[in-house]
């Protein structure tokens, strides 16, 4: 089976958020399924630089306003499709914004693009290149089952929401330039609340419709988590699953992992204290062992809950803990750490900015990753956590309540907990699992217990692999 899935971003040749860690490691566990992934991407500079150019499959003399080429190659054992389209991809900054932070001005018609280019390889348009389905990922990929629908051939389609919190919603003076045929503008197409909708779009014409967890699938047909499209997904539950993400156990490995002063693994963990002690240090907190440490990487963003953190600050502090804080975002939530940290030296460090080696190192020398998230379709960070040995203290919440097993009397008993979790998401009700978690510290016996039930949670992609294999197996067959 082949599948081209089409996404804006891809580890390791460009990432924004956590749909490139997915787009990055999901081939490689579907090839053990039996499938075959070719990834579309915008041709970045980056991405063109990755595959050397690439070899060309076809030409496109005018693409939205310039000519472009499609180039195939290579790299870091993907296959790639890239759309070599200079005047829309070869820019500086990030895929969506610009140096200065502004989002670029063209975004509908760069990704329109994307999708364009994903029916056209789909349905027949380069010689000798097929594919059984397409998989689009986001808002960004969201008209690839548009033109799909309308194309010249049927090609299913799924459609996977990585955070339904981004639309990618454009003027309906966009919609004249997309080349789709009129009856596309309706609510019943890509129209939502009088923009042109790529989300919408997605989620209209795509014949399966993923998101990254079972509890998030659920939470999004709900007015509340819904977020004005909860309707649209009730109205196509049967189409609608929820298939958790893993990350790749390779490439997040303690055993191996190079940015680690000290490697372990579940059997052997004397390692991880040297962590501990190499991040305290890191970060200017008193290197102490009997510290419970609390880590925290991720967007500074009020989805994730960053402001809860920084408000529970007394009660981290109260009960003898620190807290080392890796992340960028909002200015305001940055100004905050930074601050915090000012206020707390040795209690408290924060590192502004994106550092893999550093997100590493507190997920290897943490007692505890923090994860109170809003809301949070899958997370990726508490998955680190358990593959690293910390113990994830999260909201109760999408993907955090199906992946976390929270400690509660029961679990226990019964040996079965991973780690913490709070709800309703409120300062209060965080304070109160941090003051848990230092109870559950200070019986270190328990608390090992607990990190071992941590280590040995299948984090890894092979479940989730098969379940996207049967769901591209029954999609083909439906389209018969
Ligand atoms: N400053 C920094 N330095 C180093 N590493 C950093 C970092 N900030 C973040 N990271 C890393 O990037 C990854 C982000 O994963 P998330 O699940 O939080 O993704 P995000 O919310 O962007 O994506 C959306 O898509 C993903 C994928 O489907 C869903 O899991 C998620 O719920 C949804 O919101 C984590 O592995 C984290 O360690």
């Amino acid at each position: 089976m082949k599948v081209l899935s089409v996404a804006s971003e891809c580890v390791p040749l460009v990432k924004t958020g956590g749909l490139a860690d997915v787009a990055g490691a999901l081939p490689a566990a579907l090839a053990a399924e039996g499938v075959k992934v070719t990834t579309l991407l915008p041709g970045y500079p980056a991405v063109m630089a990755a595959l050397g150019g690439g070899r060309a499959l076809r030409r496109i003399d005018d693409l939205f306003g310039g000519p472009a080429r499609l180039q195939r190659g290579e790299a870091a054992g993907l296959d790639i499709i890239a759309i070599d389209a200079p005047h829309l991809f070869a820019r500086p900054g990030n895929p969506y914004l610009a140096p200065h932070g502004g989002e670029w001005g063209d975004n509908g018609i760069r990704f329109a693009a994307l999708g364009a280019m994903a029916a056209l390889l789909a349905t027949g348009g380069v010689r000798n290149v097929a594919f059984d389905v397409v998989h689009a990922h986001d808002w960004q990929a969201g008209l690839a089952p548009a033109y799909l629908r309308f194309g010249a051939k049927r090609v299913p389609s799924v459609f996977t929401v990585h955070n339904l919190a981004f639309q990618g919603k454009f003027p309906l003076d966009l919609f004249p330039r997309l080349g789709l045929p009129p009856q596309a503008l309706s609510v019943e197409g890509l129209e939502y609340f009088g923009t042109v909708g790529f989300l919408k779009s997605g989620l209209w014409y795509a014949d399966r419709i993923t998101t990254v967890s079972p509890s998030y699938a659920a939470e999004i047909r709900t007015p509340e988590a819904g977020m004005g499209l909860d309707g649209l997904l009730r109205g196509r539950a049967g189409a609608v699953s929820g298939i958790l993400n893993g990350i790749d156990t390779v490439e997040w490995d303690p055993a191996k992992d190079r940015h680690l002063v000290a490697n372990f693994s579940a059997e052997a963990l004397e390692g991880r204290a040297a962590n501990k002690a190499a991040l305290q240090r890191r970060l200017g907190l008193a290197e102490d062992p009997d510290a419970l440490l609390m880590g925290f990487v991720g967007r500074l963003t009020w989805q994730k809950g960053v402001d809860l953190i920084l408000g529970a600050i007394p009660a981290i502090l109260g009960c003898g803990a620190q807290l080392a804080l890796l992340g960028s975002g909002e200015r305001g939530i940055e100004d905050g750490a930074r601050g915090a940290a000012w206020a707390h030296p040795g209690r408290i460090g924060a590192e502004i900015g994106y550092d893999e080696g550093l997100a590493r190192l507190i997920y290897g020398g943490a007692d505890v990753v923090l994860v109170p998230s809003r809301f949070e379709p899958c997370g990726l960070a508490q998955l680190c956590a358990l593959r690293y040995g910390a113990v994830p203290l999260v909201a109760h919440v999408g993907g955090l309540s199906d992946t976390v097993v929270d400690a509660n009397e029961m679990a226990l008993a019964q040996g079965v907990g991973t780690g913490v979790h709070f709800s309703p998401v409120q300062r209060e009700m965080l304070e109160a699992a941090v003051w848990r978690m230092a109870g559950l510290w200070r019986d270190r016996d328990g608390f090992a217990r607990l990190q071992a039930n941590a280590l040995a949670t299948d984090v890894s992609w092979t479940r989730s692999a098969k379940r996207y294999a049967t769901l591209y197996r029954d999609a083909i067959a439906d389209a018969g």
